[in-house]
């Protein structure tokens, strides 16, 4: 329901950050269909699977090097906090391609349903930290040190280590409920070995959320 409001924001003409995700999937399902009814727009995609399902739908490509700044970027997020609107994003363990896509966009469009809003950010989900694997033990012990509780490396279903896009790996940090988010984001910006978190803070200009009846649309 968030995905078909989301992609009615998408106009002819418009360079679309397109997310990750399983709610984003919907959107860029929806994007092809309009792509095949003459909806001309380009898409920079978040991921490699992002990338497959929107050339498999239709909607073409392009780059930062052609198009450095989107008109909009759309995409899921794991929990939004009330009021302020900060964000964690990379479950999807996208969120380094997320973050860059989200920051050079006009308009940062996210889509959620009722499960997903909270009055703490970080009440229920960890903070997925992107990390070089070359010493990924001292940057551990480092985000330790931030006050994460629970430190557990990513892993695929298989069991095997979670490689994201970049060839970097995922820590999912435990903080628990988080009193200052843009102070923490900008701790972990400062810790040796981190390449991106999914911390957002104030960074959505929209939030579209799935309520039973209808959408609701928060800015902040
Ligand atoms: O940040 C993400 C991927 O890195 C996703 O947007 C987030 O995990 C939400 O996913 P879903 O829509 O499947 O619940």
């Amino acid at each position: 329901m968030t995905a078909r409001h989301a992609a009615d924001l998408v106009q002819s003409g418009m360079v679309v950050g397109l997310g990750t995700g399983s709610t984003a999937a919907f959107l860029v399902e929806r994007l092809g269909e309009r792509v095949a009814e003459g909806l001309n727009i380009l898409g920079i995609p978040t991921s490699e699977s992002t990338a497959a399902l929107a050339r498999a739908v239709g909607i073409p490509i392009t780059t930062f090097a052609d198009h450095p700044e989107l008109d909009i970027a759309i995409d899921g997020a794991d929990e939004v906090e009330r009021g302020s609107l900060h964000i964690i994003k990379g479950l999807g363990g996208a969120l380094l391609r997320e973050k860059i896509v989200a920051h050079a966009a006009k308009r940062f469009v996210v889509m959620i349903d009722a499960t997903k809003p909270v009055d703490r950010l970080g009440e229920r989900t960890p903070v997925p930290v992107e990390i070089t694997p070359f010493g990924s033990e001292c940057t551990a012990a480092r985000l330790q040190k931030l006050g994460a509780q629970i430190i557990r490396p990513r892993r695929t279903l298989a069991g095997e280590m979670f490689v994201t896009d970049n060839g970097n790996m995922i820590l999912d940090c435990a903080f628990g409920p988080i009193a200052d988010v843009p102070a923490l984001a900008t701790r972990i910006d400062g810790t040796v070995g981190v390449v991106e978190h999914g911390l957002f803070p104030k960074m959505a200009t929209d939030v579209l959320v799935a309520t039973e009846r209808e959408v609701e649309q928060w800015t902040p």
